[in-house]
């Protein structure tokens, strides 16, 4: 999969793309990124890329031409879909993720400052928002995208059924882990995981992992998909279904 960043700050995306599954899947070619930094489209003598918002009030604003000829540029390249990082989007979940993970290349808009003119928005095909809050700049959040969508790209994951287990798969928070020692500080790892009993510990693990759903983020369980046995064990937990 190939992303195209367009940022102010290209260098940042360095540490992560050289470290551990990211920098694996560039290996194996599962996995591009083009940065591109927006600066070099500035056609300001000074190579600027912010001024001064319309109206007053505080802070920056970026300016539409180097962005729009950013994102030109970008375009030209194929139909590529080109999203803002932004906190006013459609906040960022394991769905999206998996969706975006089966498109062959996206942009990635970062902004930075107070963010961007306006009028950019002619140019965006949608918006992430990794979150209620606000961050410095669209690359952290760019980074997290690009992060949780490639390891679920094929091939990236040595195990690929981590991804399925893991907590959202299905809209269940994952059950306890546990590694060596048996005993820590007096801390016992559960009998039935060491019992080699497959089925029993695959119906602990389920159990393990609607109870912890139910506890943390009982939201989650509308969506989930839900048999008729999770049913009754919820039930029994007090889970009115
Ligand atoms: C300081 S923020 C601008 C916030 C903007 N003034 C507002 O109130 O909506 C600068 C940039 O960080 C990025 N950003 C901030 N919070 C974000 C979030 N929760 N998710 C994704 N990107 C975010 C966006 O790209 C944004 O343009």
């Amino acid at each position: 999969m190939i992303f195209d960043v367009l940022t102010l700050f290209p260098e940042m995306f360095e540490c992560v793309l050289s470290h551990s599954i990211l920098k694996r899947a560039v290996e194996k070619s599962k996995l591009k990124v083009n940065l591109i930094n927006i600066r070099d489209f500035s056609k300001d003598k000074h190579k600027r890329v912010d001024d001064y918002p319309y109206g007053g009030g505080p802070g920056m604003v970026m300016m539409p031409q180097p962005l729009f000829d950013a994102i030109e540029f970008v375009k030209s390249q194929g139909n590529i879909p080109v999203y803002y990082l932004s906190p006013k989007g459609k906040i960022f979940t394991q769905e999206m993720a998996r969706e975006l993970s089966k498109m062959e290349r996206i942009a990635l808009l970062c902004g930075h400052y107070e963010g961007i003119d306006e009028r950019v928005y002619a140019v965006i095909d949608g918006e992430i928002s990794i979150g209620d809050f606000i961050l410095t700049g669209g690359e952290l959040a760019a980074m997290v995208v690009i992060d949780a969508v490639t390891r679920l790209i094929d091939g990236v994951l040595s195990h690929p059924q981590s991804a399925l287990e893991e907590s959202f798969s299905d809209y269940l928070l994952e059950y306890p882990q546990y590694t060596r020692p048996e005993v820590f500080r007096g801390m016992r790892v559960p009998e039935v995981l060491l019992s080699g009993n497959h089925a029993e510990i695959a119906r602990w693990r389920r159990q393990k992992s609607l109870e912890i759903t139910l506890l943390k983020r009982p939201d989650l369980l509308k969506k989930a998909n839900l048999t008729e046995e999770d049913k009754k064990f919820l039930r029994e937990k007090g889970y009115e279904i």
